[in-house]
């Protein structure tokens, strides 16, 4: 049965302090029902600490987390699902046993849990495993584990810190696949990563995170299209400066009709093109974006 209670997640204005540690400032943000949302940061920016205060496993100092415009209260955690940075699970448990319990803990029937521990580890290649204890698998294959962990009880929102860590590519293609699975039925999915090339190809939106506040925060098409851009220029007979004139472009290198301009957000690319067309031919012609790993080291290093 399809669900039909998926709704807005909303992080609004969190703020944490360890000791003199601030963890987070005015840290804010919402996930849409069906969004895949890419959490980034440098280590120690405040991700974490964002996800376990919206599970609730730690209060914040000030500001609060809502599910469909609510307060989120001890029952709708329940229907959070959620993977730990340092892994939950018991080490001396089976697979199957841990995961039918946790799925029981969380409100299913023993029998239910019997079905969704089935279909879950299964779907995630990892049924052979059921009656291992957890502790005898493959760094990996835990993980997997932790994923089935945060599935098995059908949440309503998923909140998955560093999922793709330590995954081998076949496992990342798994976990890529259920969370894009997930978002299509219409869930809020918030998954935190390093690896950047994988939050661009996944995510809806990203949000850069700096010294526990939110820096950058939209699609990665918008974010690349805010940053400054590469233009690769091929006009033989273009002579020297023909580009200097240009408004929002910096000649960066030109050689031999070869110019590789810095475009400033708002130059227009259709100008420096016409400009060099009327120098002569032109060969190339290619736009460079920034990528998502150079956007942040420019949001975190601002
Ligand atoms: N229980 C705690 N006690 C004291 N300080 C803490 C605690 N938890 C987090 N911090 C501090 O809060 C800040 C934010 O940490 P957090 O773990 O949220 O960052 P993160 O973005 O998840 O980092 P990473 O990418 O390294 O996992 C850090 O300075 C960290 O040292």
């Amino acid at each position: 049965m399809p669900h039909t209670h998926y709704a807005r997640l909303e992080i609004d204005s969190l703020t944490k302090q360890f000791g003199q540690t601030v963890a987070l400032k005015d840290m804010s943000f919402s996930v849409d029902p069906g969004e895949l949302f890419g959490f980034v940061g440098s280590n120690g920016a405040g991700k974490t600490t964002t996800m376990r205060i919206a599970l609730g496993v730690l209060a914040a100092d000030a500001g609060t987390v809502s599910f469909a415009g609510r307060p989120v209260t001890r029952d709708m955690r329940r229907r959070i699902g959620y993977m730990p940075e340092e892994r939950g699970l018991y080490p001396k448990m089976k697979v199957g046993k841990q995961l039918a319990y946790l799925a029981q803990l969380h409100g299913l029937s023993a029998p239910e849990a019997d079905r969704a521990v089935m279909r879950w580890t299964t779907r995630l290649g990892i049924d052979e495993h059921l009656r291992k204890n957890v502790s005898a698998l493959s760094l990996g294959n835990q993980q997997r584990v932790q994923l089935a962990a945060a599935l098995v009880h059908d949440p309503d929102v998923l909140i998955l810190d560093e999922p793709f860590s330590g995954l081998d590519p076949v496992a990342v293609d798994v976990m890529s696949g259920v969370l894009r699975e997930k978002c299509l039925e219409g869930v809020p999915v918030i998954f935190s990563s390093h690896q950047l090339e994988l939050v661009d190809a996944l995510c809806d939106r990203v949000g850069i995170v700096a010294h526990g506040t939110m820096r950058a925060l939209d699609s990665v098409d918008n974010l690349r299209s805010r940053g400054p851009a590469r233009l690769e220029v091929h006009a033989p007979n273009a002579p020297p400066g023909w580009a200097d004139a240009i408004p929002g472009v910096t000649v960066l290198d030109a050689d031999n009709g070869r110019s590789i301009l810095q475009l400033s957000p708002a130059a227009d690319d259709q100008t420096v093109l016409a400009a060099a067309l009327r120098t002569g031919p032109v060969h190339e012609f290619a736009l460079h974006r920034p990528s998502l790993t150079q956007l942040f080291r420019e949001v975190v290093s601002a």
